[in-house]
């Protein structure tokens, strides 16, 4: 089997007394979608932090595409390929959906001179910005303002910014808050058909769509991760059934 395109090691970070992550492994394999679940307060969101750059880990080590990420801003980390999803919305209201993702796009280009011509012309960034809201299906909501969209279809962009960038790996955490059932559902599908264009870990707490997608899962308990494998084993999982899924899914 070839090496993981990201792999994480001995994570260990804390916020006064509190260890958040401690001494947290895992890998991303390439067409996988690898779930990361467990209760408020476990530490996904945490480590996911660490491994965008947004958090410096106190200890351990992360490697992604075979080269390690210490000292990459969040920025260098996108542009090596590590596209990710943010659980808060960091998309423009005022823009429109398109204009939104080419500016997810130029990141990769670097080099703020780029504001100086107008977002929407015409050029490669604009395809590519195209490209990616019709992978999520929006094409026909491209010119809508942000602040018109539903929840859900804002999701879409922040994904289809994600995209945009040509991600090696695609970190989302919580896709799915605040859809409705048919929201998800639709999300779930392009999820499923994503992984083998950049492989997903995913941070979820809606058990349908993560025992649907997974195909590996690690539960993170108070900051450790308490088991790791297939959806199989971790339903049937005792320590997982008692610290985490009760009687569901
Ligand atoms: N910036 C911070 N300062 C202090 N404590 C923090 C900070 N960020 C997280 N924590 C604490 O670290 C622990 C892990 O939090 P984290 O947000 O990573 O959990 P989570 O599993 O993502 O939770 P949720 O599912 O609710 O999003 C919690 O005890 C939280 O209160």
């Amino acid at each position: 089997m070839s090496e993981p395109v990201l792999k994480a090691g001995g994570l260990v970070k804390s916020f006064g007394a509190v260890v958040a992550t401690d001494s947290v492994s895992l890998t991303l394999n390439d067409g996988e979608i690898h779930a990361l679940i467990g209760p408020n307060g476990a530490g996904k969101s945490t480590l996911i932090k660490q491994i965008t750059g947004e958090l410096t880990q106190d200890s351990g080590s992360i490697e992604f595409a075979g080269k390690p990420l210490d000292g990459l801003t969040p920025q260098a980390r996108a542009r090596a390929g590590l596209g990710r999803s943010f659980q808060v919305s960091a998309l423009m209201p005022e823009m429109s959906a398109l204009q939104n993702v080419v500016l997810a796009a130029m990141v990769k280009e670097g080099g703020p001179y780029r504001f100086f011509r107008p977002v929407l012309a015409p050029g490669p960034l604009r395809d590519v910005a195209e490209a990616a809201l019709d992978r999520v299906g929006l094409s026909t909501r491209a010119g809508a303002r942000v602040a018109h969209l539903s929840h859900g279809e804002r999701r879409q962009v922040e994904i289809a910014a994600a995209l945009a960038l040509g991600p090696r790996a695609l970190l989302l955490d919580e896709p799915m808050a605040g859809m409705d059932p048919e929201g998800a559902a639709r999300l779930t599908t392009l999820l499923e058909g994503l992984r083998h264009e950049a492989p997903i870990l995913l941070v979820e707490h809606d058990m349908d769509a993560v025992f649907r997608l997974a195909d590996r899962i690690s539960v993170l308990v108070a900051g450790r991760i308490i088991a790791q494998g297939h959806p199989d084993e971790i339903r049937r999982d005792p320590a997982v059934r008692a610290a985490y899924l009760g009687d569901a899914p």
